[in-house]
């Protein structure tokens, strides 16, 4: 499907996690790097798209996110457990705000500017998007985490389909975030039935964390892993020290999933601010992105942990300080 080494995708780590410098590695150990397309401007994707050309990596993709419609919505509750917060950091809420990620720049940067693969998380784009992006030789791969949501990126025409169980650490790849009854299906689950459906290959993501887990979800059928946790303390990751010093102390002993830090499902380590707010969060992305970011951003600067939106996947407890080719290593023997 890739023309790599080994069926492994670094996945795509929003937030400044998956660096040119990791994607590099992963392609020079033999998988495909990913760069995170999403919370950052089309120009800065840009720089690290020919950040990384420069290393030469072969097979590579870029993650983008795919925008939601622009609705209104009550914060009122939220903004009051949150202000609480705010005090104990001194830093301020910031404005709830829409923001579609400049995601028509970053189609017209990736159909002028063409790479191998490039994925789609949040939901699936129109067919005339994922053609275009075909046209010009690119690999489209959509993300999705329901076999409902796998019958539609079939038809939209991606050439594979990265399966996200409920295992998975970071935001969940759901289409739609207002969905009153959230269907969650773990990884196995999900390859058992997206297979009967669809002939598409497909990525399996959420929880593998070593040759047992890769093995087990190839022989039900997937046909590479896209794995995130397993890199987060890799000495390639940009996770901030503050992060990775939480995983591998394991300072806290559950995930979770919350739209505490978002208002997007995502899963992460179970700190305070996870705990206290996931209640009172509503659905509301990115807005409430934009309300916590100044608060992350204090307690990435106090080293403030239980502050901090901590993704990671149910195999947290497993991560190791090594070199991404080391984990490439491990994972692919
Ligand atoms: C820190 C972090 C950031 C993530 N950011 C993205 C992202 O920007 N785009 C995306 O498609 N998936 C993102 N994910 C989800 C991964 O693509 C993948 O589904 C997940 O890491 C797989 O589960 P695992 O973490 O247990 O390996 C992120 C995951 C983590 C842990």
């Amino acid at each position: 499907m890739f023309n790599s080494k080994y069926p492994l995708v670094q996945a795509p780590m929003a937030g400044g996690v998956s660096t040119p410098k990791l994607a590099a590695a992963v392609c020079k150990a033999g998988g495909v790097g990913f760069l995170a397309g999403g919370y950052k401007t089309t120009s800065a994707l840009k720089e690290e798209i020919e950040e990384l050309k420069k290393q030469k990596p072969g097979v590579f993709g870029v993650n983008l996110f795919v925008p939601e419609e622009e609705r209104n919505y009550d914060f009122k509750k939220y903004e009051q457990h949150i202000k609480r917060i705010a005090v104990t950091l001194q830093a301020e809420v910031g404005v709830p705000r829409y923001h579609d990620d400049e995601w028509q720049n970053k189609l017209v940067l990736l159909t002028n500017h063409p790479v191998p693969l490039v994925s789609f998380t949040f939901g699936c784009p129109s067919k005339d998007v994922i053609l275009a992006l075909q046209e010009k030789g690119t690999f489209v791969i959509v993300t999705v985490t329901t076999p409902k949501e796998a019958k539609l990126a079939a038809e939209a025409g991606a050439d594979a389909l990265c399966l996200q169980g409920i295992e998975a650490g970071g935001h969940r790849g759901s289409f739609d975030n207002q969905e009153e009854k959230e269907e969650d299906y773990g990884v196995l689950e999900l390859i058992d039935l997206v297979k009967k459906q669809s002939s598409l290959p497909l990525i399996a993501a959420g929880g593998i964390m070593d040759k047992d887990d890769v093995e087990i979800v190839l022989t039900a059928g997937a046909s590479a892993v896209q794995v995130g946790t397993a890199f987060l303390c890799c000495k390639e990751s940009g996770a901030n020290p503050t992060y990775k010093k939480a995983l591998l102390n394991k300072t806290y002993k559950e995930t979770a999933v919350t739209r505490a830090f978002t208002g997007r499902r995502a899963r992460g380590l179970a700190n305070a601010f996870l705990i206290s707010l996931t209640d009172s969060a509503p659905a509301a992305y990115p807005h409430v992105h934009y309300m916590t970011q100044p608060l992350r951003k204090k307690a990435a600067e106090q080293g403030a942990v239980d502050y901090l939106s901590l993704w990671a996947g149910v195999g947290h407890n497993k991560v190791k300080s090594c070199s991404a080719q080391e984990i490439v290593g491990s994972l692919m023997t």
